[in-house]
């Protein structure tokens, strides 16, 4: 069993809001990792990065990512998903189309900068966080096979922009 579809991007680009969307639209199941993290940790990420570092975290998520691949489910990841050699391995096996939701820094970091629940965003100034969105450019290119602009869509015409270009069956 494998994967429908998995979306990548940066914090903030809509993978969350998007996979449930598609998930809705197509009737398949939906798998974030931030909250099958969450819910095997069973405490909230700025929990589990204070109580076991960001390196914690991020085993926790490649093994979320690992189980979640094995699914017929549609996925969507965390931002730092390809930070790790071996997540990006995974996604470039997975068999399923992997999309990347991209937008610019600025619009992206007006969406997560005061969210509590994301040390990384939070943390970081605008110059900060889009010199790590820099950083992880490649990477989204180097595990996806399509790149979705977003700029000024709407989650529902994000959507709409998938089902156009990936038959999601
Ligand atoms: N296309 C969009 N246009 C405007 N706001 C959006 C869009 N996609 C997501 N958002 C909003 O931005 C925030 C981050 O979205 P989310 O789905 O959590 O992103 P991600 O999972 O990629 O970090 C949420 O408040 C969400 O409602
Ligand atoms: O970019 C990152 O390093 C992270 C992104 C988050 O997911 P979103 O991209 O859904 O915010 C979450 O996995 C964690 O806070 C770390
Ligand atoms: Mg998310």
């Amino acid at each position: 069993m494998m994967a429908r579809l998995v979306l990548v991007g940066f914090m903030g680009a809509g993978k969350t809001t998007v996979g449930q969307l598609l998930a809705q639209n197509t009737g398949f199941r939906f798998t974030d990792l931030d909250q099958a993290i969450v819910e095997i940790a069973g405490r909230p990420i700025p929990d589990i990065f204070a109580a076991e570092g960001e390196a914690g975290f991020r085993r926790r998520e490649t093994e979320a990512l690992a189980q979640a691949l094995d699914q017929d489910v549609i996925v969507s990841t965390g931002g730092g998903i390809v930070t790790q050699a071996q997540n990006r391995a995974l996604l470039k096996a997975a068999g399923a189309p992997v999309v990347y939701l991209k937008a610019d820094p600025e619009v992206l970091y007006q969406r997560v900068y005061q969210d509590e629940n994301r040390p990384i965003a939070n943390s970081l100034d605008l110059s900060g966080f889009t010199a790590l969105a820099a950083e992880r450019e490649l990477f989204y290119h180097e595990v996806s096979d399509l790149v979705l602009t977003t700029a000024n869509l709407s989650p529902l015409e994000v959507m709409g922009g998938i089902l156009d270009e990936i038959q999601v069956k």
